[in-house]
């Protein structure tokens, strides 16, 4: 630049120049911090949108099973963007009528297989990470570290306070489904400084085989319902992960024949005491749970101690088949509870629930028949087994509640010609008739 130019009036242009150029300079950073923080605005917005924070939560649901299946499928649809699946089971045809993730042509394959198929083919954006395991102690934290959210779709106790623990340790909110007979229930654990399965829960109550849905059932529907109602609490989390803590904590329980059906009970607040979540935990790492629970992590488990397997009293469906095709004249003993029998049943089969089977069973022991002033069905049993001499073969759902029919009647009748039926009306339906209905 020539210094010497000047203007009309006489002015050194040069200066003017320079310093035109240099508010020019000044006009351009403003303008670049203006864009950067109008950028952040913008991100701001959108990490504020719904849609996003869907799109950026990790949520792991242990089971893909009965209330799996919905869970999976509903935050597949609504766009979570990555999903952990863990299950160590296969797809069986008998699990279809609940279990609606899988497909008549997944049966066999890994659960955690067959609902990734379904979910790649709902939803392609959602990353499915399965896991074809079992989930223990040894591998639950590392599994658990890779995620926001943990969703108990399990079907076992050890299961169950194995995945409350962990979700304290790694510091994850958990939403707990359980789903049996007609009935079903969804909490939120370890949630913004809320107790955890343990607060309530402590000890682990007594294993009752009628408390499992393998034995008991569950109707198909209902773990749908719960698996709904987990999805949606769990895409309420994700949607106020800076809202306050909330006040207290609810449990929202579910029944068939409830009247209203649902209701709202608000629960404990945290346990100071609570051995993993309270103050001064003396649970800092996962322990043997099965030991805990007295249980392993299937939902049939101490159940062939009832009686031994090679007790001769235990006869396959195919066995009792012939029982049947031979016309031989027998009692056809059904333990199972009312409602699972009114929904099924074999023609001119007595039914008696197991547990007025068995309280009925000791009255007759003790020679007294005073306590409940109804009719002892337990006694009219033996009696007429004993008059016609008719051997006795008890069925169940699965071949669980049976053997303890059996022992019944041998402890308290002394009554030996008795038989329970391997697998009971499940095996009924794979081995020997597969028209017969199966819930
Ligand atoms: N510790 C565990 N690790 C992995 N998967 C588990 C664990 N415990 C339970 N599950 C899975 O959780 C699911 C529970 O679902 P659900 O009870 O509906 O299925 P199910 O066991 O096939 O049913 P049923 O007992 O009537 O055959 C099952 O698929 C089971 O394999
Ligand atoms: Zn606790």
């Amino acid at each position: 630049m020539n210094p010497n130019y000047t203007d009309s009036e006489g002015n050194a242009t040069t200066n003017k120049i320079e310093s035109v150029l240099k508010r020019l300079e000044e006009i351009r950073a403003e303008e670049k911090q203006l864009l950067s923080v109008l950028e952040n605005l913008k991100t701001k917005e959108k990490n504020k949108c719904g849609q996003y924070k869907i799109k950026k939560s990790k949520v792991l649901v242990i089971g893909a099973g009965g209330l799996g299946s919905t869970v999976l499928l509903y935050l597949c649809a609504m766009g979570v963007g990555k999903i952990g699946v863990v299950d160590f089971d296969s797809v069986e045809s008998s699990n279809l009528h609940r279990q609606i993730i899988h497909k008549e042509n997944t049966a066999g394959l890994p659960k955690v297989e067959s609902a990734k198929r379904a979910m790649n083919e709902l939803n392609s954006g959602c990353e499915v990470e399965t896991y074809n395991t079992h989930l223990k102690s040894s591998n639950a934290l590392e599994i658990f570290e890779k995620y926001d959210i943990v969703v108990d779709a399990s079907d076992n106790l050890p299961t169950r306070y194995l995945i409350n623990d962990a979700c304290v340790i790694t510091k994850k909110p958990l939403v707990y489904g359980s789903a049996l007979r007609l009935d079903g229930q969804v909490v939120k654990y370890n949630y913004k400084g809320g107790p955890c399965y343990r607060c309530m829960f402590p000890k682990p109550p007594p294993f009752d085989k009628k408390a499992s849905c393998s034995e008991a059932g569950v109707l198909g529907v209902v773990p749908g319902l719960i698996g709904c109602i987990q999805a949606l609490e769990v895409i309420k989390i994700v949607l106020s992960a800076d809202s306050p803590q909330p006040t207290s904590s609810y449990m929202l329980s579910f029944s068939t024949y409830g009247n209203p059906q649902f209701r709202q009970f608000r629960i404990r607040n945290r346990r100071p005491d609570c051995e993993v979540c309270g103050e001064s935990p003396t649970i800092t790492s996962l322990i043997d749970y099965p030991a805990f629970c007295g249980a392993d992590s299937t939902d049939m488990a101490p159940v062939s101690k009832v009686l031994e397997k090679s007790d001769p009293c235990r006869i396959s469906c195919m066995e009792y088949s012939k029982v049947r095709k031979s016309g031989q004249p027998h009692i056809l003993l059904d333990v199972r509870d009312t409602d699972q029998f009114q929904l099924c049943s074999f023609r001119g089969s007595r039914h008696i629930p197991l547990d007025r089977l068995v309280s009925e069973g000791q009255e007759y022991a003790n020679g007294d028949n005073s306590s409940t002033g109804k009719e002892s069905q337990f006694k009219n049993l033996v009696d007429d087994a004993k008059e016609k001499n008719l051997p006795i073969y008890a069925i169940c759902r699965r071949g669980n509640l049976s053997q303890s029919a059996v022992k019944a009647l041998r402890e308290f009748a002394n009554f030996e010609k008795c038989y329970q039926i391997d697998g009971g009306i499940t095996a009924w339906n794979k081995t020997v008739d597969d028209g017969f209905p199966f819930y």
